[in-house]
């Protein structure tokens, strides 16, 4: 019976100004997975975790994209057993979802011989998203399958730019307050104005001109979103000191990731980025906020078997 084990990654969402287009793998915090071939239709699911999540496939992220695939693969005598460690605290806007969802697509191909693309493993591990959020969004999956800074520049048809993997490092704060990504998505605006909309394909442009032109000056110019962070920051308590603390700490830019309520923001320097996260976690320690943070460099990779 063939088995494998991986680490998933963590990842940043929306990269502040590109909702549902641009994200980024992380180093810390990451699951593990270990998947086993079976030789009949069914799929197992096991957590290690202490987060109670459902096991029965069709309620498990990772469940419903081994689902997808065994529909794929009809007239199969195959199915799949997987155990989930998982340590990205679900509904943390640190791609908790999104890891379960790529390490389910990621296991079962290595499994069956790498049968799949990469294009194809986000196409299953979209449904996955889509049990979790409500929306087929592939801006965490595409970093966690492809690593560094990817762009989806299309999920339909699917085209997915993988850009590059800067030298920066990212801290990360995760306050314990609840944010789930489908309540974060239902409050979004559901009309822009256009003098907006300028402001932020500007924005999103000059981030992924800076990421390819290993330019922290302009990065840290386009870290900017008009459209999002103003309606969902205010389900983050903190947030703007956070964020402008940071800053004059020297950190090049940040702000939601993905969701949320998680905050992050890109250094140049460990240094800086460690300074940063300490800040980070003394804002919510003093008003009694329970809170996780991570110093990361940006993960080139993806997910890893081990
Ligand atoms: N294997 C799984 N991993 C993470 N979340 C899961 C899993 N299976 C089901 N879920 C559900 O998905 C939701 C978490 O997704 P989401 O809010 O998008 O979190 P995140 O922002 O961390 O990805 C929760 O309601 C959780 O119960
Ligand atoms: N683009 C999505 C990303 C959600 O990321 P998550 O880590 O919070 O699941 C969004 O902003 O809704």
């Amino acid at each position: 019976m063939k088995n494998i084990k991986l680490q998933v990654p963590g990842t940043v969402a929306n990269l502040v100004c590109g909702f549902d287009i641009l994200g980024m793998a992380l180093n810390e915090p990451f699951d593990e997975m270990e998947f086993k071939l079976l030789d009949e239709r069914k799929i197992i699911i096991h957590h290690e975790d202490k987060f109670h999540l459902p096991t029965e496939p069709e309620k498990n992220v990772a469940g419903v994209v081994l689902l997808k695939i065994l529909e794929k693969l009809e007239n199969q005598n195959i199915g799949f057993e997987v155990t989930i460690n998982k340590k990205i605290k679900p509904g943390s806007g640190l791609g908790s979802s999104a890891a379960s969802a790529a390490g389910a697509a990621f296991g079962a191909n290595e499994l069956l011989g790498n049968i799949f693309s990469k294009e194809e493993l986000v196409y299953f591990a979209m449904f996955g998203e889509e049990l979790a959020s409500g929306s087929r969004h592939a801006d965490n999956i595409a970093p966690c399958l492809f690593g560094g800074i990817t762009l989806v520049k299309s999920s339909e048809p699917m085209d997915i730019i993988p850009l590059s993997s800067p030298d920066l490092y990212v801290s990360a704060v995760h306050p314990q307050v609840e944010v789930k990504t489908s309540d974060a998505r239902q409050i979004l605006k559901k009309n822009i104005q256009m003098k907006d909309a300028v402001k932020q394909w500007g924005n999103v442009a000059g981030l992924v001109a800076g990421i390819l032109k290993n330019d922290n000056q302009l990065i840290s110019r386009s870290l900017e979103d008009v459209l999002v962070e103003p309606v969902r920051s205010i389900l983050i308590p903190k947030f703007d000191e956070v964020k402008k603390q940071s800053l004059v700490l020297g950190a090049l830019g940040g702000g939601i990731s993905g969701s949320g309520p998680s905050i992050f923001m890109l250094s140049e320097t460990k240094e800086i980025a460690e300074k940063v996260a300490e800040n980070m976690r003394k804002i919510y320690n003093e008003i009694g906020i329970e809170n996780f943070v991570y110093v990361s460099k940006i993960n080139d990779q993806g997910i890893r078997i081990v």
